[in-house]
């Protein structure tokens, strides 16, 4: 669907070959007692992945409104799914889509279980904005870059706060 609106379908079957999924089942502990506020289950992120899916069924799950001004709960509705844009797929879109930044808050007593499907460029796979989406007006954004070397560097700059631009933006966005 994504390739076709940018009509460059011709480079999704070797897109679907250099990348590859997995499901991480991730559990959250609930806050300590003692703790009034909601607690922290997972820190505010992008994913570092072109696509990720996950069960919409589950509360905790906050999303950074587009004017970063406020946090909007996502969910819980019972037989939908979240689907968020990754890094790479930004780079790969040359900007044209938003990574929403989102976090997991704790409240209650109980744990929450997740799961999530990450499709993600295979680690030797170059993460490249196809050329018809580069153009005078769009400007490429992200430099090429093979995947892994991107892991490599998010992971040891954990805290940074967009890896992307970090790692291979070419201008400011
Ligand atoms: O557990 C969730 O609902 C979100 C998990 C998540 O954002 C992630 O693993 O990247
Ligand atoms: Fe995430």
């Amino acid at each position: 669907m994504i390739f076709e609106s940018y009509g460059v379908e011709k480079y999704l079957e070797s897109n679907v070959k250099d990348s590859e999924t997995a499901i991480h089942l991730i559990k959250y502990d609930p806050p300590p007692t003692n703790q009034p506020a909601a607690g922290v289950g997972a820190n505010p992120h992008t994913d570092k992945s072109l696509l990720t899916i996950l069960d919409f069924n589950l509360p905790g799950l906050e999303v950074l409104s587009k004017d970063q001004s406020q946090w909007l709960p996502v969910g819980p509705r019972p037989g939908a799914f979240t689907i968020f844009v990754g890094d790479q797929l930004k780079a790969w879109s040359n900007g044209r889509l938003h990574i929403a930044p989102h976090k997991v808050s704790m409240r209650g007593e109980k744990e929450r279980y997740s799961y999530a499907l990450f499709a993600s460029p295979k680690n030797e796979a170059v993460v490249e904005a196809p050329k018809e989406l580069v153009d005078e007006e769009h400007p490429l954004l992200f430099r090429p870059f093979k995947n892994m070397d991107f892991l490599r560097f998010y992971y040891s700059n954990i805290y940074m706060d967009n890896a992307l631009q970090g790692f291979a933006g070419l201008a400011v966005n």
